[in-house]
């Protein structure tokens, strides 16, 4: 089973955020570009919007080649996805629209182009039910902005063929993109099961009256969030335990997830669970020691420092703005 892979143009179906943010990307990775999307007035807001984006894409570099002009706006779903080498759907996130609509794309689609869903949590199994050639159909989910951001998680559907996956993972990539094959189909995917939770205490937070919304955001921002940019939670906490890394973090911080400081039920930490999570991050670590890891770790905390320093300079703020 093969997908077409040396893609030419790009059909995006749904121009808000996320779909115009796609749209931003590959014309900016010099591909035709053709948009659809049913609201009064959505052509000049997706032009306008793309303008708008536009000059961060130049500063990362263009494609040859690559112009708004390649942007073609059409009125039905069939003239949109009809001659399209890739097709991604970001209309708004519900199941039976979106049943409906691949139903739609499907149907008018080539029969080797894959289909992308942005969808942030939907199961593609359910929403690809009537699709036509389910095998070549996806989950795409990329984060806001889409343009720079390099993470998209591929997700299957109990029809996707293996093949599909690997396709839609050679044309992210050519996209200057990062794909994460989530190999389990669940709602959430991973990334927003992460983000969610945060999200969750967040609220908590706020409804318990511990702190204003713009303290939460400091918490992240003067914290977590700049050695995210860098490494995930695994790795970071490994360095929490100092030399005897992971094991020991989980002997010591472990405990508190019985307290519990949090609203989310935690897992039981079975002896499984532990060793689980201490063979994945000695594997992370691969052949690096400790202190190797902590250099790297600094090294990179202040090079981001010193970015977000001097970007926020640019823009006339300080950095504690
Ligand atoms: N906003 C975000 O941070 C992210 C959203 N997503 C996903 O992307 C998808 C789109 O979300 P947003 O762009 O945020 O929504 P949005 O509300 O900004 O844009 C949705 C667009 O779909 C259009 N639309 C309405 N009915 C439609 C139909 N029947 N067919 C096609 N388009 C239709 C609307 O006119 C609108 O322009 C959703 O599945 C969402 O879960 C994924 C990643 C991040
Ligand atoms: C809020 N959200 C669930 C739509 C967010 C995402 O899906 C990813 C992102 O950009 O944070």
């Amino acid at each position: 089973m093969t997908f077409i892979t040396d893609i030419k143009t790009f059909a995006a179906l749904g121009s808000g955020v996320i779909g115009s943010g796609w749209v931003a990307r590959t014309l900016a990775h010099g591909l035709d570009v053709i948009a659809w999307d049913p609201a009064p007035g959505a052509e000049q807001a997706l032009r306008k919007r793309i303008a708008n984006a536009w000059p961060a894409l130049e500063k990362q570099g263009l494609a040859p080649g690559a112009s708004q002009a390649r942007l073609t706006f059409v009125d039905t779903v069939e003239t949109c996805v009809r001659e399209a080498d890739f097709i991604q759907e970001s209309a708004p996130e519900r199941l039976d629209l979106k049943l409906d609509l691949h139903a739609r794309i499907s149907a008018a689609a080539k029969p080797d182009a894959i289909i992308a869903s942005s969808t942030s949590g939907l199961l593609p199994s359910e929403f690809y039910a009537s699709a036509v050639h389910p095998e070549r159909c996806v989950v795409g989910h990329p984060f806001n902005p889409v343009y720079l951001l390099p993470l998209v998680e591929i997700v299957g559907g109990k029809q996707t063929a293996p093949q599909a996956i690997e396709a839609a993972s050679t044309v992210y990539t050519a996209l200057g993109m990062r794909p994460l094959h989530v190999r389990k189909e669940v709602p959430g995917f991973i990334a927003d099961r992460l983000l969610e939770a945060l999200w969750r205490e967040a609220l908590h937070l706020v409804n318990d009256g511990v702190a204003t919304t713009g303290e939460i955001d400091d918490a992240i921002r003067f914290g977590a969030g700049l050695r995210w940019s860098f490494m995930g939670t695994f790795l970071t906490y490994t360095l929490a335990g100092g030399d005897a890394g992971m094991r020991h973090f989980m002997s010591q911080f472990g405990p508190a997830l019985k307290l519990p400081w949090t609203y989310l039920p935690a897992p039981e930490l079975t002896d499984k669970l532990i060793d689980d999570v201490v063979e994945g991050t000695s594997q992370q670590l691969g052949d690096r020691s400790i202190a190797a890891l902590e250099r790297y770790r600094d090294d990179t905390l202040l090079a981001v420092l010193e970015a977000v320093t001097t970007s926020k300079a640019n823009h006339g703020m300080s950095f504690s703005d």
